[in-house]
């Protein structure tokens, strides 16, 4: 009888015959993951006959045994009780939980499959007698799951999954996510899956294809386990030179930072002279064959503008292969839900990768946080409080950990990145209200609403800034690209004498203020 509280959900591994290498077999690949880390198994066949699965049962059963782990059998409850599993796991379309329960018994351990917050209010009133864990997912893409009907949730999906079991109180339940996890994202995971009271995060993964399909499936797992292991993510190594974050505006003009734009092609001219303006080298591509190059020249950042006509493989292309080089990424989700095209866009690039910063407009902002409602063309809706574009800015902070930038009179920059731990279990241990932000005010810049590509050139400056800056300084680097832009914008209304000197003026003063 196993101790249901002494359970270890860290690295969940589900089997599948299907996708064994050749010369591999079931067991093998299960003793691998065993002797490397893996702490809960799941046998899950999903097209065996009845009794090669019991025979399969008894031998994993019997491995699982000799290393005290816990064994749960996907869906057939008869083999469970015929071979004294652990516990049982069942998804949504299989036997109602209060028969599965009612069959096993107390002492067994039950799993259900969850995809949706109304699974989570179905699970509550059950209350804590009923489900003990649930695999949230899938999360990303996945090929092992054949009859997959859920689009993925992102690590988004995963948290607002958590922040319903807070505000359920089912503390009696673990959680695993699944779906299409790999060494490249479940860092990611572990880092942004978390319940908005900052007390709950997963409490492990549920890998299938990474080992099982694996040709050294117990170095699969080792390097799995090194992920789960590690306290913190760290993920953009900046500069040897920008560790002195006092001295960034310095480090821009001495490292001069390329910045990769990928953007609409009305930001792409005046982007690229903001850029040089302030001592950067701009470079406007969707190669995406020549992305890894740019992504490896010293100091690179990438400024994403969703207002761009690059593919959505392009834009999920460029996220990876930044977040592999571990070099920072700016994110400007141009007319968030403005259309349900760019909202299926932007919700894809912002599942794709960990962004160093997402900047955007009233609109855009209170669309990512999930506050806004839908927004007219691209610009902001702009009735919203400071109190409302404060905790929206908040929330997108805490959302994607990230250093959150919501631009209007007074601009709104949100500090999410704090703490770069990911503690398995026990959540972030603050919530989206205590991240430190601030708020840049200045004058009021008329002429910034009436020339081209003003916001999305905002992002070119604080691209700038963060291509020379530590990973700890990111969020100083955003707060001076943010006040030095608003310094110059307000410098060139002095002297405009109309849009056009305004826009003339705007570069002048920030090529001006980077030499004072
Ligand atoms: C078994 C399973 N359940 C899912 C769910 O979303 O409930 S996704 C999935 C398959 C996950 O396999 P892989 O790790 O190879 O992507
Ligand atoms: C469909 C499934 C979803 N989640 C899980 C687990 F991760 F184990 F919780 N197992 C499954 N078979
Ligand atoms: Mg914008």
């Amino acid at each position: 009888m196993v101790n249901k509280e002494s359970v270890d959900y860290t690295l969940y591994l589900v089997t599948d015959s299907t996708m064994l290498p050749e010369g591999k077999t079931l067991l093998f690949q299960v003793e691998q993951g065993l002797k490397n880390g893996v702490t809960m198994v799941q046998l899950r066949e999903k097209d065996t006959d009845a009794k090669t699965f019991v025979a399969e049962a008894l031998a994993v059963k019997k491995i699982c045994d000799s290393f005290n782990v816990p064994l749960i059998i996907n869906d057939r409850v008869d083999v469970a009780l015929a071979i004294d599993a652990s516990g049982i796991h069942v998804g949504q379309e299989d036997i109602p939980i209060p028969m599965v329960r009612k069959l096993v018994g107390p002492d067994k351990i039950v799993g259900w499959s969850v995809g949706k917050v109304e699974e989570v209010d179905r699970l509550a009133e059950w209350g804590p007698d009923m489900i003990d864990y649930i695999g949230v997912g899938t999360v990303f893409e996945t090929q092992t799951k054949k009859d997959i009907k859920k689009i993925p949730m992102g690590p988004e999906g995963v948290s607002r999954i958590l922040t319903r079991l807070e505000e359920k109180k089912c503390d009696w339940i673990r959680t695993v996510a699944i779906g299409g996890l790999h060494p490249d994202n479940i860092g990611r995971v572990l880092f942004q899956a978390q319940a908005l009271n900052g007390k709950r995060s997963v409490d492990g993964i549920s890998i299938v294809s990474d080992i099982m399909a694996s040709h050294d499936a117990g170095q699969s797992t080792r390097i799995l386990r090194q992920i789960l292991d590690k306290g913190s993510f760290h993920f953009f190594e900046g500069s040897e030179e920008a560790k002195d974050a006092s001295t960034i505006k310095e480090n821009v003009k001495k490292l001069a930072p390329l910045i990769h734009h990928i953007t609409n092609r009305v930001h792409q001219n005046f982007g690229a002279n903001v850029a040089l303006a302030i001592g950067c080298s701009p470079i406007m591509s969707e190669v995406a064959e020549e992305f890894e190059d740019l992504s490896k020249i010293p100091h690179s950042v990438l400024l994403l503008n969703s207002g761009t006509v690059a593919d959505i493989s392009v834009l999920q292309h460029a996220v990876k292969t930044y977040n592999a080089q571990k070099r920072p990424i700016v994110f400007d989700p141009v007319g968030f839900s403005a259309s349900s095209a760019r909202l299926v866009l932007n919700k894809k690039v912002l599942s794709a990768g960990q962004f160093a910063c997402i900047k955007g407009n009233t609109g855009e902002i209170m669309g990512v946080s999930g506050l806004g409602g839908n927004m007219k063309g691209v610009d902001s809706c702009g009735e919203d409080t400071l109190e409302t574009r404060i905790k929206a800015t908040q929330l997108v902070a805490f959302k994607y950990r990230t250093v959150a930038v919501c631009t209007g009179e007074i601009d709104v920059v949100a500090d999410g990145s704090v703490s770069s731990t990911a503690p398995l279990k026990r959540g972030l241990g603050a919530s989206p209200a205590e991240l430190p932000y601030e708020l840049i005010k200045g004058e009021d810049v008329p002429l910034f609403g009436r020339i081209t590509a003003s916001g999305c050139s905002l992002g070119t400056v604080i691209a700038g800034f963060i291509g020379a800056a530590a990973e700890e300084s990111i969020y100083s680097a955003v707060l001076q690209a943010v006040s030095l832009y608003k310094l110059a914008g307000t410098k060139a209304n002095v002297t405009a004498k109309g849009s056009g000197s305004f826009l003339v003026g705007l570069v002048d003063n920030l090529y001006n203020v980077m030499e004072e």
